[in-house]
């Protein structure tokens, strides 16, 4: 069992506002009191004896922080500290100020195909990178892909929050049921062995939305969505992809595919002509 510091956090951290919060607990601004540099401090509730529903399993935070332990990349958000009391582990993280591509996009609607490529090729390099440590992420969307500053022109990306993240050992079948509907793979629909290459199926949605700002499979309710993703029933529409070019086409084509060992990689995406051009 991975025994992290037992020390007070607000012994070495003033704890400070709200950054975000979510089904893990909340984010909050922290400034680390020695220094005064500033963090994002993860506060994730433990759960609290074997019957209940609230809060993490302890071993399932251990393997969230096993995983960061092992992940040190420009595109990849970094993990500083990690200290535990009765009912909560504290993560003490990178603070990532430019807040979530996510709100980026909706501010613009769409992204023109140069921005779309230069935040993918982060967000690739940063995937492509996991991949080869055999660690897929399983929870790759917008909201988990955050701006270092979005003031300025072309701001850095850094992909963020592990807790669906999963390190592949030499043969292990792994499956989930995790994720969020619109961005998941076929094979976690049907509960089948996982790959990296479920995160590729969510770059492809990702970049379909980056072009669009609509979501390829979205449907009326999630069944409908998730109907749309194993039926594969997704098209560019005319009015929002008329003027997209058909290596973005193809490059989207080439990540929604049914068949995992059929998708590109990460690395494959990389030398894809759309995104790095001969
Ligand atoms: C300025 C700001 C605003 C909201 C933030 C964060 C930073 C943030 C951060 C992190 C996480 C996991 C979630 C975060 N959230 C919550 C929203 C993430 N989808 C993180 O790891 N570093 C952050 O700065």
């Amino acid at each position: 069992m991975a025994v992290f510091k037992l020390d007070n956090v607000e012994d070495l951290y003033e704890i400070r506002e709200i950054l975000g919060s979510g089904h893990f607990g909340q984010v909050r601004e922290v400034c680390e009191r020695a220094t005064g540099i500033l963090w994002a401090g993860k506060f994730l509730k433990l759960r609290r004896g074997a019957g209940s529903r609230l809060g993490l399993e302890r071993t399932s935070v251990e393997k969230e922080v096993a995983i960061l332990q092992g992940l040190q990349h420009q595109n990849i958000m970094a993990l500083k500290d990690v200290f535990e009391s009765k009912a909560e582990v504290v993560l003490i993280v990178e603070l990532i100020r430019g807040g979530e591509l996510f709100d980026f996009i909706a501010e613009k609607e769409s992204l023109t195909e140069t921005d779309a490529i230069d935040f993918l090729k982060q967000i690739l390099e940063g995937v492509n990178y996991m991949h080869s440590k055999h660690i897929g992420h399983f929870d790759l969307k917008p909201e988990n892909i955050m701006l270092s500053d979005k003031q300025v022109p072309n701001p850095d990306i850094k992909i963020i929050d592990f807790g669906m993240a999963h390190c592949f050992l030499q043969g292990e079948e792994y499956k989930s049921m995790g994720g969020t509907p619109q961005y998941i793979a076929p094979e976690i629909i049907n509960y089948e062995p996982l790959s990296t290459a479920a995160d590729m199926w969510s770059i492809g949605v990702i970049t379909y939305i980056f072009l669009s700002g609509l979501s390829p499979f979205q449907g009326d309710t999630n069944e409908e969505t998730l109907k749309n993703i194993l039926e594969l029933k997704y098209e560019f529409e005319p009015h929002y992809f008329s003027q997209t070019s058909s290596l973005a086409k193809d490059f989207i084509q080439k990540l929604l595919v049914k068949e995992q060992s059929e998708r590109m990689t990460a690395e494959e995406c990389l030398i894809h002509p759309w995104i790095k051009p001969l």
